[in-house]
């Protein structure tokens, strides 16, 4: 009879789990990282649904979306073109557009929040969104350096939040970190994982912790590259080459962070000089802070610690 209950109960929980798999996803911000989580969303069969404020901002943001996927898309079916243009135009018929984000998250199983590095923003955010989004819909986060404890906080749903951390650029970054808090339950801890998993990215499971795992690490090595910038003890240009050299990585700190965005990673350092006073290496450094000021944002604009043609 054990046996029996042993089986039944293991065919229950796949069914559950098979039933709960995350199958249309919102994804609330279409800027960099948005837009490369619909995209990688939509490519590994998911229906989506992406949120920015403005029209023209998800006008820009589909845009960037196909460019990518035109990209993915020749690595994949080399001379064929039309099995190119059948990839790309299938993928881009899973995505569709909303600037109402509470609209948008009525009927989804995920929302994915990739909006600005500001925590009463995304706090204001999830708190509207918990209002009008079903019992089963689970949150997560894209954050970078914030806590997720403080943006689930927001919501009347901790036990169905989680942080779900992807990689710039998404369509190429193998990684995704599932964050949990104390209150996720197992079943949407699991459901994230497995959402990762189905996007074909490789989890890692890491608690709330300042910057998880990566960043708790990356950020330490490029704010000392930026002081030794400071001090002039080598140029922005020698040290990238000396770490993509020396170290093997794909881009030097400076490239990486014009990459990324510089106004992100003020935002980051904002956060984690305030809340870290102590702790020298998080202080704020005078030239990222002058260079945003100046709308120096690094690719995104142009120009940051480097200078780019416009694409
Ligand atoms: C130092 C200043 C002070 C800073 C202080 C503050 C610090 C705070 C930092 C915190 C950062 C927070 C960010 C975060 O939360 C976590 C992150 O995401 S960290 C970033 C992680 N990502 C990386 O480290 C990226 C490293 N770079 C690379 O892997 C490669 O350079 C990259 C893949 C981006 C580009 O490849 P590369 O060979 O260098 O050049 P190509 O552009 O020619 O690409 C080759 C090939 O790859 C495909 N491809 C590239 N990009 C895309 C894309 N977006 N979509 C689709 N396909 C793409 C493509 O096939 C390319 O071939 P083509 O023939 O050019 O098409
Ligand atoms: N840039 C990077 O390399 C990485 C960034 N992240 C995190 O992802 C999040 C987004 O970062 P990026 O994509 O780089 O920023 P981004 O600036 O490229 O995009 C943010 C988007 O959010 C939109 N937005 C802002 N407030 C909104 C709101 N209330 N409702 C709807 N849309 C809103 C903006 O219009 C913009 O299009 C941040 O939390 C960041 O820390 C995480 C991993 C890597």
């Amino acid at each position: 009879m054990a046996h029996v209950c042993k089986v039944f109960s293991r065919r229950l929980s796949t069914s559950t789990a098979v039933r709960s798999a995350i199958k249309h996803v919102t994804v609330i911000g279409g800027g960099l990282m948005g837009s490369g989580i619909a995209q990688v969303a939509a490519a590994t069969g998911h229906d989506v649904i992406m949120v920015d404020q403005t029209d023209d901002i998800l006008a820009k943001s589909k845009a960037a979306i196909q460019k990518s996927l035109g990209r993915v898309a020749k690595k994949k079916y080399a001379d064929d073109g039309e099995a190119q243009a059948s990839f790309v135009g299938e993928v881009m018929s899973r995505i569709s557009t909303n600037t109402d984000a509470v609209a948008a998250c009525g009927k989804t199983d995920l929302v994915v929040e990739a909006i600005v590095e500001n925590l009463d923003v995304k706090r204001r955010l999830f708190t509207a969104l918990d209002a009008a989004a079903e019992e089963h819909t689970i949150f997560a986060s894209n954050t970078s350096s914030l806590p997720i404890k403080d943006i689930a906080s927001a919501t009347k749903r901790q036990d169905r939040f989680g942080g779900l951390h992807f990689f710039n650029p998404v369509p190429m970054m193998k990684l995704v970190e599932v964050v949990k808090i104390p209150e996720t339950s197992n079943e949407t801890f699991e459901r994230l994982v497995n959402l990762g998993k189905a996007m074909e990215k490789t989890t890692v499971e890491c608690k709330d912790t300042p910057g998880f795992i990566v960043n708790r690490l990356l950020v330490p090595y490029m704010m000392e590259a930026v002081r030794m910038l400071e001090r002039g003890d080598a140029s922005a240009r020698d040290i990238d080459t000396a770490m993509k050299l020396g170290a093997g990585y794909p881009m030097g700190p400076f490239e990486l962070a014009d990459y990324v965005g510089l106004d992100t990673t003020k935002f980051i350092m904002d956060g984690w000089s305030q809340k870290y006073p102590d702790i020298e290496i998080f202080r704020k450094s005078d030239l990222l802070n002058k260079l945003v000021a100046e709308g120096k944002f690094g690719r995104k604009t142009g120009e940051g610690f480097y200078k780019y043609d416009k694409k």
